[in-house]
């Protein structure tokens, strides 16, 4: 007889997406995105973090003060990170799945990328101009959102 506490789809890309937060280095956030094709194949996946060459150990990860010295000018997000991560394969009908809502800037990329659906954890900046604009985008092109349904609390993974 087969198991029967393995793993829904869902729950197996949102838990690549967490893995893959836990690479970030900042130490504020750490949001990881997975990009699966219509057929549940991952494509692309990516976390926040500083570009490529730009060294985490001399970047800033501050939060506030003078913007030059926060870490928000030049840190890429994790779902910017996924889409560009994705080696020449199509991203067309894709689904995003993501740790936290994805930001305007994103949401640009998502839509231009292709990806028709995002799943999001959490959404704890839904009251900035960010998320908002994010969602009117989203709509206004029919790509769809939906909050991932915690069903296992846990997935225990031992190394
Ligand atoms: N959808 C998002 C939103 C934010 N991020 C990144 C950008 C920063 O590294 C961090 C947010 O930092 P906080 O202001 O919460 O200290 O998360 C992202 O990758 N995707
Ligand atoms: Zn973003």
């Amino acid at each position: 007889m087969k198991r029967e506490d393995y793993l829904s789809w869902d729950e197996y890309f949102m838990g690549i997406a967490l893995l893959a937060a836990k690479r970030s280095k900042d130490p504020g956030t750490q949001v990881g995105a997975c990009i699966v094709s219509p057929d549940n194949k991952i494509l692309t996946m990516g976390y926040n973090g500083m570009p490529t060459g730009c060294h985490d150990d001399d970047m800033p990860w501050e939060r506030e003060g003078d913007p030059l010295e926060t870490k928000y000018l030049y840190v890429c997000h994790a779902e910017f990170n996924a889409i560009l991560n994705n080696g020449g394969r199509s991203l067309k009908g894709a689904t995003l799945y993501a740790t936290l809502f994805p930001c305007n800037e994103c949401a640009k990329a998502i839509i231009q990328s292709g990806i028709q659906k995002v799943i999001y954890m959490e959404d704890k900046y839904a009251d900035t101009d960010a998320v908002v604009a994010s969602k009117r985008m989203f709509d206004m092109v029919g790509i769809t959102y939906e909050a991932y349904e915690v069903k296992h609390k846990k997935i225990v993974i031992e190394l």
